[in-house]
């Protein structure tokens, strides 16, 4: 069997694990209880996206947000992996948007349904380039910024993280084993809001990568 390239990590078909309200300021925020335990969900693969092609807002919504987040790309896969050990299974980074539709949401949360519509529509996980692991030494201490049109919306470290990478890689493969492949959401700091078609969305990892995705509507 050919090897398959890491770097292309995103056409493999693997999942895509999100972390919610990993930041006490963007739980605030939203007005939610900072949580004791890591909030989880998923995206299908379908959800990529790469810089090129357009964020589609979804036809049912009116309030799509943006939510800058560091990726982390799993390279070995694995079940029930030791907090100790966890950072060996890590083969690098991407800087992610975990695109929202805020209104449909709230409307799921008020009705106790799941977030599917709001979080897993095509092109809701805009990913970077992939950044190998050595580029980042400390992955819990790099500054996610994003920008509409220019005007800095989120501006956050990820030393502000609730749960930190090795935390949430142990509790994660406890309920779901991790494949090579596998990317990690880890939450998004304060700042989030709403774009509409032709607005312009840029974003980095301070010093490491930018990436920048335009919004429109079919
Ligand atoms: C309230 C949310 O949408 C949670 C989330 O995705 C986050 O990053 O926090
Ligand atoms: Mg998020």
């Amino acid at each position: 069997m050919t090897a398959r390239n890491l770097t292309r990590f995103w056409e493999w078909g693997r999942k895509i694990i999100c972390v919610g309200r990993n930041y006490a300021d963007h739980a605030k925020e939203l007005k939610n209880a900072i949580p004791t335990e890591p909030v989880l969900f998923l995206k299908p693969p379908s959800a990529y996206l790469k810089e090129g092609s357009p964020i589609i807002v979804p036809a049912y919504s009116s309030n799509l947000h943006h939510e800058v987040e560091l990726g982390v790309v799993i390279g070995k896969s694995g079940r029930g992996i030791p907090r100790e050990s966890a950072m060996d299974h890590v083969a690098g980074y991407v800087l992610c948007l975990d695109m929202t539709a805020r209104d449909i949401q709230e409307e799921c949360k008020s009705k106790g349904l799941p977030w599917t519509l709001a979080k897993a529509f095509n092109t809701s996980c805009p990913v970077s380039e992939f950044i190998p692991k050595d580029k980042i030494p400390d992955p819990g201490n790099v500054t996610l910024w994003l920008k509409v049109n220019d005007q800095m919306r989120q501006n956050g470290s990820t030393s502000q993280m609730i749960f930190s990478i090795p935390y949430l890689i142990n509790y994660i493969s406890d309920i779901i084993s991790l494949e090579e492949g596998d990317l990690i959401l880890t939450g998004t700091p304060k700042g989030v809001s709403g774009v509409q078609e032709h607005d312009e969305i840029t974003a980095g990892i301070e010093g490491i990568v930018t990436m920048s995705f335009t919004v429109d509507r079919l």
